[in-house]
């Protein structure tokens, strides 16, 4: 179980039409696990998808990763409590004032979304950061900018869980920890460098475990969700 009453898993609904994405939706169960909508599915099916999602009773995380000026951070993130989204991010390399007002553009809302950042994308390796001028290992990274969004006020931070040990050492212990990068032993890696299995990111501390296609390219879709949750401590 993760921190509340729902496995921890968040399933990412990385589909490129509406219909696909539902006939996976319906095959879960919202008592059971939560689901993300990122970037593709949201340029493609737009508020829609969403209210789909909610007459199903699902929780949902809109990984839209919002990277802009304060005002415009803001106003997002206020429009993505207004479709009642569970959680929302922005990228912490936005910066301190634009994550404080995100959060400060939230406090009017009885129950807002949760507010989260993402770090370093954990596609990225040492080599990545370097060729955008960072002379810097995801690690140190990670902390600097995980510490910046727990002063910043926020709810959590999007982080690889190989970095979950480190950041509990120096956040709130309710600081939420939500890892991407999660593949099981015999999975393909795909394009995800910093990755960890199910079971480790769990035992590591993660609160929320996102999951793509480990789970929505399998030849079963909902008995590798099944595989998975079973494996978790
Ligand atoms: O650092 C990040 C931030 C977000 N993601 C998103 O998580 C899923 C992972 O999908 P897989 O298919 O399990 O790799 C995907 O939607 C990403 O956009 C991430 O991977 N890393």
């Amino acid at each position: 179980m993760g921190i509340d009453n729902l496995s921890p898993v968040i399933v990412a609904l990385d589909y490129h039409s509406k219909a696909d994405a539902l006939v996976m939706a319906d095959k879960l169960d919202p008592s059971q696990c939560r689901v993300k909508v990122g970037k593709e599915l949201f340029t493609l099916c737009g508020p829609e998808i969403l209210e789909e999602l909610h007459k199903r009773d699902f929780e949902v995380f809109l990984d839209l990763k919002f990277h802009d000026i304060p005002n415009t951070t803001t106003k997002a993130v206020q429009a993505a409590a207004d479709l009642g989204v569970w959680m929302v991010n922005v990228h912490a390399s936005g910066g301190r004032r634009m994550m404080e007002s995100c959060r400060e553009g939230l406090e009017k809302y009885r129950t807002p979304p949760k507010l989260i950042a993402v770090t370093v994308l954990t596609s990225m390796e040492r080599q990545d950061l370097s060729d955008i001028g960072l002379d810097v290992e995801p690690m140190e990274h990670v902390k600097r900018l995980a510490k910046l969004t727990s002063d910043a006020g926020l709810d959590g931070v999007v982080c690889s869980a190989q970095e979950v040990t480190a950041i509990r050492e120096i956040c709130p212990e309710s600081f939420n920890l939500v890892t991407p990068g999660i593949r099981p032993m015999s999975a393909d890696r795909g394009d995800q460098k910093r990755v960890m299995t199910p079971e480790e990111a769990v035992s590591a501390g993660s609160d929320y475990l996102v999951i793509g296609r480990p789970i929505t390219q399998a030849q079963d879709p909902l008995k590798s969700l099944e595989e998975i949750v079973a494996t978790l401590p």
